[in-house]
């Protein structure tokens, strides 16, 4: 008897943006739950070129060195790969752009967008949200003692908004408190691990916070 063709899974790509300044073990805990929760078959690490609502607020670190620092944190994780398109591209980095490229690349695919509460909170600022929303279904851990929910603007357009929520241990980590653990000199291996802790030494980052 002929074998019956069985139907072909939709691929499932995680996006997972952020500036990484530094990446820390709160994104890595993060980005295991998305992939094992949500069965991805790939999370795709995005480091923001020009995070743009957070460019007034302090220099942000070289590319080159947040791209190696995440490179170091996935480094024989299973299903994770380093996107450095957002790296590439000139100008704001707007996660619509990165969602309409990864659609057209990927014909089918379904789209997962991994944040934290403090960006589904100011999700309604994001560009073109609306259309992001359209291409892309939300995948949001809790943060900060933060209960999962979307923005008051959000809700009054799109009031039946579907969200993944993803169940995970609070992580007390932010790149924050890390910059400002490395400028007091502090053993950085239990927030970012060891192989980015010897990085941020070797190359002397974050001595002034
Ligand atoms: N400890 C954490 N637990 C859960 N989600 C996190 C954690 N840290 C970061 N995230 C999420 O990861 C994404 C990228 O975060 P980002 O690179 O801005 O790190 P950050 O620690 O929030 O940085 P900063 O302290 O500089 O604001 C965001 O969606 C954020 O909500
Ligand atoms: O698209 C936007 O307008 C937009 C506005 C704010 C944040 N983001 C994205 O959200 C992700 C987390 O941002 P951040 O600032 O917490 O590092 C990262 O991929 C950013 O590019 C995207």
């Amino acid at each position: 008897m002929a074998e019956q063709a069985q139907p072909q899974q939709r691929l499932k790509l995680g996006l997972f943006g952020g500036s990484f300044d530094p990446v820390h073990l709160g994104h890595l805990a993060l980005a295991r739950v998305a992939r094992d929760q949500l069965g991805l078959d790939q999370v795709l690490w995005l480091p923001a070129g020009q995070p743009w609502q957070k460019l007034g607020q302090r220099a942000m670190t070289a590319a080159v060195h947040r791209q190696a620092m995440v490179a170091l944190t996935i480094a024989g994780e299973a299903g994770m790969l380093l996107d450095t398109r957002e790296l590439l591209r000139a100008g704001p980095s707007y996660t619509v752009d990165t969602a309409e490229a990864l659609a057209r690349q990927h014909p089918g695919a379904e789209l997962l967008l991994i944040i934290g509460q403090d960006q589904l909170g100011r999700l309604h600022s994001w560009q073109r949200w609306q259309d992001l929303l359209g291409l892309v279904r939300l995948a949001v851990v809790a943060r900060d003692g933060q209960e999962v929910r979307a923005s008051a603007e959000v809700l009054a357009d799109v009031p039946a908004l579907p969200i993944e929520r993803l169940a995970m241990p609070a992580v007390p980590i932010s790149s924050t408190l890390v910059r400002a653990a490395a400028s007091r000199g502090e053993d950085l291996t239990p927030m970012v691990g060891k192989k980015v802790a010897g990085y941020i030494a070797q190359h002397r980052l974050y001595s002034e916070y």
